[in-house]
């Protein structure tokens, strides 16, 4: 297999936790990422960093993170040779699911319009500008880049898609020793009460945990006193106290367990011992937002819902509305 040497991926990230107090996690994380990528890799890894190897040199490199597409751009156009070979490499990463990206006038069509997710989020956010963030089921990182775009000081993305690190590494590769990473383990993985964030993302990950209580104490350990959370989750209607466990799937997806309505989501924050919870924004998922594309070819959010009546999941659950709340840690 092509050697994947993650020692000197993370190298930057190591060292930063070392010179933060965070020594005993650094060393927690060579662990569970030897784990990852040397006793247990997974089977698709080494197409996967052939596909990053491959990438093409590009000189003279710009980028724009504060655009709906993460961009990258050179001073220098790309030969059709380079292009070919962009192009090629990029498609070895599919699906690409969490974007969209512009990479030297490629443009990466994802299936979901992650932007808009920003777009609805951002204005609520305290200043970014130096603060360290992590970013719990970051998928392909795209949220982290418009992170470091705002002037974030430090980002830590997390999620277990290993695909996912290949697609954000694509991206790395031409920005160099910036201050953002994405580690492959999942939020039970993170050592407890860390304290260590000024803001910490969970966007879309709340309906996957089976216990939903468990995921917000988890996420007020990681924040420091006075942090900020952004939680990002399905909702349904419904009063305080209610909500929706589907039978089985829900809009197809496996590992959907809780649904709550607004006021029971702000109920279970206050409860975990957050303050002043509020929600920011709900808005419906509609079939602009996440599609199949030529960069996705799998089934999409259409395929999900009730043919007879969209505004049912082919379960005959409502369909995917998904609200934003923040909120502090005292
Ligand atoms: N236990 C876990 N720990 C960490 N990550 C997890 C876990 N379980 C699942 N994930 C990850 O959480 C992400 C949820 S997707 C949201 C992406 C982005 N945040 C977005 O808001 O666009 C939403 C969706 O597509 O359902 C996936 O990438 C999982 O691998």
């Amino acid at each position: 297999m092509t050697h994947f040497n993650w020692q000197t991926c993370y190298q930057t990230l190591f060292s930063d936790l070392e010179n933060t107090g965070q020594a005993r996690w650094a060393e927690r994380l060579r662990t569970q990422l030897k784990l990852r990528f040397e006793e247990r890799p997974h089977g698709d890894m080494a197409r996967w960093l052939n596909a990053v190897h491959s990438l093409p040199e590009v000189p003279d490199i710009s980028s724009d993170l504060t655009r709906s597409a993460v961009t990258l751009s050179t001073g220098a156009p790309l030969s059709a040779d380079q292009q070919e070979q962009l192009e090629s490499s990029l498609r070895g990463l599919m699906p690409w699911r969490k974007g969209p990206f512009d990479f030297f006038g490629t443009y990466i069509d994802t299936e979901w319009r992650s932007d808009w997710k920003w777009d609805r989020v951002a204005p609520y956010l305290s200043d970014l500008r130096g603060r360290r963030i992590l970013d719990v089921g970051c998928g392909s990182g795209y949220h982290c880049w418009r992170m470091l775009g705002e002037g974030a000081g430090r980002v830590i993305g997390i999620d277990p898609g290993l695909l996912f690190l290949f697609q954000f590494l694509s991206v790395k590769r031409y920005l160099g020793d910036v201050p953002v990473d994405l580690v492959p383990i999942r939020m039970e993985d993170l050592p407890d009460n860390l304290q260590a964030f000024d803001t910490t993302f969970s966007m879309g990950v709340l309906y996957h945990r089976r216990s939903p209580l468990d995921h917000l104490l988890e996420l007020k350990g990681t924040l420091r006193k006075g942090g900020e959370l952004v939680l990002e989750t399905l909702v349904v209607d419904g009063p305080q106290g209610y909500s929706l466990m589907p039978e089985d799937r829900y809009g197809q997806m496996r590992n959907v367990w809780f649904l709550p309505s607004c006021d029971t989501l702000l109920r279970w924050l206050d409860r975990t011992g957050f303050e002043n919870a509020r929600v920011v924004d709900v808005t419906e998922t509609t079939t602009e937002e996440q599609r199949s594309t030529d960069w996705m070819r799998f089934n999409s959010l259409q395929d999900f819902l009730d043919p007879e009546d969209p505004s049912k999941t082919i379960e005959g659950y409502p369909g995917p509305r998904r609200a934003t709340i923040i909120a502090e840690k005292p």
